[in-house]
C-alpha cells in the first residue's frame, strides 16, 4: 500500500541535495533563511528556558505559602464500603470535617476535605507536587486511615475510575515526553506499612501465598543511618 503511494516519487536525503542555479540568487537566499531561522529557535530555546526558570520559582513559591506538608480528608462513599460500623461524619465543610466518636463529637481542620460525591477529584491536588517532582524535589504522596476506608480505591482506583497513582504515572510521562530540553529517569517503589511493618508492595509474591499475604521477601526493615536519617532496606 506505502509503496504504491510513492510510486512515482524520488526521496532524496536533504543533506545530499544540491541546488544548481544560474545566479546563484535562490541558494544564497536559502542559506540566509536557515540561518536566520536557527537564531530564532536559540532566541526561543533561551526564551524557555528563562520561562522555566520563572514557572520552577512561582511554583516553589506556592508550595511554601501552602505548606510542604498538606493534608486531605476524603471521606468514603459508605454505601460502597463493606464496614459496616462506618457512619456518615456529622458536618463535612471545604476545610473542616466533624466526626462522632463514642459518644463524643470531634472535630478536624484540613487543607481539603472530600465530601463522598467527589470521585476522583483529589488527583487535582496532587498535579502541582507532581510537576514539583519534575523539577528535582523529593516528594510523597501518603494514604492514611482504617482498614476499608477507601486508601486503595483512592491511590489506585478501578478500571473505570483511576486512582492517583496511574494518573500520575500519565501525568509524569506526558510532561517527560513534551518537553525536549531535558532527560527524566523514572524509578517507582510502592510501599504499606501495616502493624508496624513495612512491606514492598512491588515484590513478587511466591505462589505458595495467597494475594493478600505477604511473605518474608517482601517484609522490609527500617534502619536509622549513622547521620540519623531513615533508609528502608531493598
Ligand atoms: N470514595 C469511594 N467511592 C466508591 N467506593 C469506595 C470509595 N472508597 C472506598 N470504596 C470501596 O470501599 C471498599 C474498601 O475500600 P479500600 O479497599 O480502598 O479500603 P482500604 O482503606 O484500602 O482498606 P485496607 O486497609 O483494608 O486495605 C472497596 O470496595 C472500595 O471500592
Amino acid at each position: 500500500m506505502e509503496k504504491e503511494a510513492m510510486a512515482g516519487h524520488v526521496m532524496v536525503p536533504l543533506q545530499s541535495l544540491s541546488l544548481e542555479l544560474p545566479d546563484g540568487e535562490s541558494v544564497v537566499g536559502y542559506n540566509k533563511d536557515t540561518s536566520a531561522l536557527q537564531e530564532e529557535i536559540l532566541t526561543l530555546q533561551s526564551r524557555q528556558r528563562h520561562l522555566d526558570r520563572r514557572r520552577r520559582e512561582a511554583l516553589d513559591k506556592l508550595i511554601d505559602l501552602k505548606g510542604s506538608i498538606r493534608v486531605f480528608c476524603r471521606v468514603p462513599l459508605l454505601v460502597q464500603t463493606n464496614n459496616l460500623n462506618a457512619k456518615s461524619p456529622v458536618t463535612v465543610e471545604q476545610e473542616k470535617i466533624a466526626v462522632k466518636s463514642v459518644g463524643i463529637k470531634k472535630e478536624f481542620s484540613v487543607d481539603r476535605v472530600f465530601g463522598q460525591e467527589s470521585t476522583q477529584g483529589c488527583f487535582q491536588e496532587v498535579k502541582p507536587i507532581l510537576r514539583s517532582a519534575l523539577d528535582g524535589h523529593n516528594v510523597c504522596i501518603l494514604a492514611y486511615g482504617q482498614t476499608g476506608t477507601g486508601k486503595t480505591y483512592t491511590m489506585e482506583g478501578t478500571d473505570g475510575k483511576l486512582g492517583i497513582v496511574p494518573r500520575a504515572i500519565q501525568e509524569l510521562f506526558s510532561h517527560a515526553s513534551e518537553d525536549s530540553s531535558s532527560t527524566y529517569s523514572f524509578s517507582i517503589s510502592m510501599l504499606e506499612v501495616y502493624l508496624g511493618s513495612l512491606k514492598d508492595l512491588l515484590a513478587p509474591r511466591q505462589p505458595l501465598f495467597r494475594s493478600t499475604e505477604c511473605n518474608t521477601a517482601c517484609n522490609l526493615s527500617i534502619l536509622a543511618t549513622k547521620s540519623g536519617a531513615v533508609e528502608v532496606e531493598g
